[in-house]
């Protein structure tokens, strides 16, 4: 998707950032849509925090364009660019009061006692905070310092807020409510976010848009939904979906329109495989596998074991040589048991193919 430039906050043409030998960004591109919540999402060391401490003007590249607003920051210093970050760790001045910390980025640029005042009021209602304005960040539970960690940042109103994994530290139920908070104040004040995760489910539930990172570089940028039903590649298609999508080895029947599987063949799906295209691999997700009883016409498998979540269960399937995972409702999961015969099918269509050697989905 590509946005007019005026309407373009952050963008980053092939971002080149080494520190000695190590390649932190490798020509990382994206851009970021003003107004919107952007997920920079991928596991641990893949450039999430570099890419945005260099948007921050905390890093400067070696190579590429950066561009905010659609002016050229590459080399320029931190000033002018009107964006916050919050860190991973908080970073609050210990030795502050709350109103304090809130006040001391608004000193150093300059604002009036009186405006400073009437922020911190703003924000402390915003945020929930107005009974701790007096404590010091140490009395204060993890969510309300990270709630003032975000309000120091919020109260600059920047037009562009950078997160950077701002949930790690927190216990899972404070994190589900900080995403929402976080979500509430996107539409509150409109800002453009960039928030970085390298957890699934944050990136799914939060990110309008998201960008999925791999060593440095984005391998596809698209919404949840669109990265859910058409991966790029591989490392998308397992990245994103809970359970991982089932991935097996597979093969190009010999006449050429059927895949063969460990447990058995199927009828290719409506795509053009490339010609020699013939070691594949076969990416069927856990939802869209039924088991269907005794069905006839269903692949044979066994009930290796059970893991009930709730409304759902995931249910490990031993079929031929693979084992599958399979999520079935809680109330179909109650006939089965581990050791039990079954039989299964899925949709061709739902199936995603993938060149067995450059990992790229066939469509
Ligand atoms: N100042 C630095 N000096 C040397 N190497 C660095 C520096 N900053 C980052 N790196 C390296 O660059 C790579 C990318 O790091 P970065 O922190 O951007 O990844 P990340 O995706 O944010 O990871 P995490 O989720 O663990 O924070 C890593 O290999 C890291 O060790």
């Amino acid at each position: 998707m590509t946005a007019g430039s005026a309407d373009v906050a952050v963008r980053l043409e092939s971002v080149t950032k080494r520190f000695g030998n190590v390649v932190a960004l490798d020509r990382m591109s994206f851009e970021v849509e003003r107004g919107r919540l952007f997920v920079v999402f991928g596991p641990s060391s893949v450039g999430k925090t570099t890419a945005l401490r260099t948007i921050a003007g905390l890093e400067r590249p070696q190579e590429g364009r950066l561009e905010i607003n659609g002016r050229d920051f590459t080399r320029a210093p931190i000033a002018g660019r009107n964006v916050s970050m919050v860190f991973q760790s908080f970073a609050l001045y210990p030795h502050l009061t709350v109103r304090e910390n809130f006040a001391y980025p608004l000193k150093e640029a300059g604002v009036s006692t009186a405006e400073i005042a009437q922020r911190i009021g703003e924000i402390a209602e915003i945020l929930k905070l107005g009974h701790r304005l007096e404590n010091k960040p140490e009395t204060l539970s993890g969510g309300e310092q990270q709630r003032v960690a975000l309000g120091r940042s919020l109260i600059r109103r920047p037009d562009i807020l950078l997160l950077d994994e701002p949930l790690t530290n927190l216990d899972a139920k404070l994190r589900d409510d900080m995403r929402t908070e976080i979500k509430r104040l996107h539409r509150q004040f409109g800002i453009t976010i960039i928030y970085a995760t390298p957890d699934e489910l944050e990136a799914l539930s939060m990110g309008e848009e998201i960008a999925v990172i791999r060593e440095g570089h984005v391998v596809q940028t698209g919404t949840p939904d669109e990265l859910y039903l058409t991966p790029k590649d591989l490392y998308v298609a397992q990245k994103i979906g809970s359970p991982t999508m089932n991935v097996m080895g597979a093969s190009l029947g010999s006449d050429g329109r059927s895949i063969e599987v460990p447990f058995g063949s199927f009828a290719l799906p409506d795509i053009n495989l490339p010609p020699g295209a013939r070691d594949l691999k076969v990416g069927i997700r856990p939802a869209d596998i039924r088991i269907n009883g005794g069905a006839p016409g269903g692949i044979s498998g066994r009930v290796h074991m059970l893991e009930p979540l709730g409304d759902i269960t995931i249910v490990d399937i031993d079929a031929a040589d693979q084992r599958l995972k399979v999520v079935v409702r809680e109330a179909d999961a109650l006939a089965l048991q581990p050791g039990a015969e079954l039989s299964f099918d899925f949709d061709p269509a739902r199936v995603h193919v993938f060149d067995a050697q450059s990992e790229q989905h066939i469509t």
